[in-house]
């Protein structure tokens, strides 16, 4: 799973949300004037072990810190695209071995949740651009950070705004597929319920509060609290049960069966039409080498095979045709010596 999103919209905070545990730390900047330094971003991949209902998870957690921090931010859009790129590289070149290494680890990203900062006006050009950009390679789900600046009537109509330019814009986001003819109706109530929710609103919190005598996860304020598992206060509970458990293995199998599959064909489309070139790292070029080298080797040893047997059969009729040649001297030798005789008897 991977975290896009520009600083301070709550991202790190709800990883440690989601974990339960603080797994990635928060970057403190008080120093005014490196505040505003370009720095990139750094992806950060962290393994963490989950437990959900009973069944342990092994997630990866890719972090994005500093995306759209930078003036420019074309370079952040290649190395996120770059990083999703290498891991279904790694799988083609795994596919193409010989023999498969048993410790070889898939690394590809399943699920891109795309934070929105809370402005309430709509998403921005950035927003947009990497987020279309993002989803021919990866799931992405966008979420809402730190919804809980905005009232719930704020966080309705922004969230319908995000939707609406999501579809003029034709992103393809992950939006909870399904098939009224072929799926059941379980699957379609539940995903159709989870679509509504999109983009889901997050609220993170390091702390436990006390609300009615009950330990919570959640924010105090002076006003009130806020509880992240609160599905009247936010979306945290449907996401998190959706990430690690009701649809963990559709994410798994759309980046198989769909965006893995056409990355995989634009590549050996790519390779076989000559372009790309430059990519000395796909093994599947190295197979289509080795197999054309195997082909003529074979095609090299057959001509031999027919070359020494054209000799055998030449080198035979010569030792025929002089085996005749000599019978046919015997033959003559022995008619001269019989008109000899014959001559003699006379
Ligand atoms: N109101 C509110 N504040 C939040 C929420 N989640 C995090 N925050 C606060 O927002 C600030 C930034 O949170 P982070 O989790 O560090 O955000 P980030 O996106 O990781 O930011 P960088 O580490 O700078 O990239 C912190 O002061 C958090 O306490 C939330 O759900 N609601």
């Amino acid at each position: 799973m991977a975290h896009v999103c520009a600083s301070g919209t709550g991202r790190t905070t709800f990883v440690n949300t989601l974990c339960d545990s603080n797994v990635l730390s928060k970057k403190i900047c008080d120093n005014p004037e490196e505040a505003h330094n370009e720095e990139g971003i750094t992806i950060k991949p962290v393994s963490v072990e989950l437990d959900e209902d009973g069944v342990r998870i092994s997630l990866t957690i890719v972090d994005t810190p500093g995306f759209g921090d930078n003036i420019d931010n074309e370079k952040c859009f290649q190395e996120i695209v770059g990083y999703l790129e290498t891991q279904y590289d790694d799988i083609l070149a795994e596919e193409s071995r010989i023999k498969r290494n048993p410790r070889f680890r898939d690394n590809r990203v399943h699920a891109l949740l795309y934070f929105i900062s809370p402005t309430g006006h709509a998403l921005r050009e950035i927003d947009i651009e990497l987020m279309r950009r993002l989803s021919p390679r990866v799931n992405v789900i966008p979420v809402v950070g730190r919804a809980d600046s905005l009232t719930p009537q704020e966080l309705k109509d922004f969230k319908r705004r995000i939707m609406e330019d999501i579809e003029h814009y034709n992103i393809r986001i992950y939006n909870f597929p399904y098939d009224v003819e072929e799926d059941d109706e379980d699957t379609i109530e539940e995903n159709s319920e989870l679509r509504a929710l999109l983009p889901f609103s997050i609220i993170g919190s390091d702390e436990e509060i006390t609300v009615n005598g009950r330990a919570v996860r959640g924010r105090q304020y002076p006003w009130g609290a806020v509880e992240v598992d609160n599905p009247q206060h936010s979306d945290f509970a449907r996401l998190r049960s959706a990430l690690l458990s009701s649809h963990l293995q559709d994410l798994k199998e759309i980046t198989h069966d769909f965006l893995y599959e056409n990355y995989r064909t634009e590549k050996l489309s790519r390779t076989v039409n000559g372009g790309d070139q430059d990519d000395a790292s796909l093994d599947a070029d190295d197979m289509a080498g080795q197999s054309v080298r195997l082909k003529e080797e074979h095609l090299r040893k057959e001509e031999e095979k027919l070359r020494e047997i054209e000799l055998k059969v030449q080198r035979e009729i010569q030792e025929k045709r002089a085996e005749l040649m000599n019978k046919e001297e015997a033959l003559r030798s022995l008619e001269a010596r019989l008109s000899q005789a014959q001559l003699t008897d006379a």
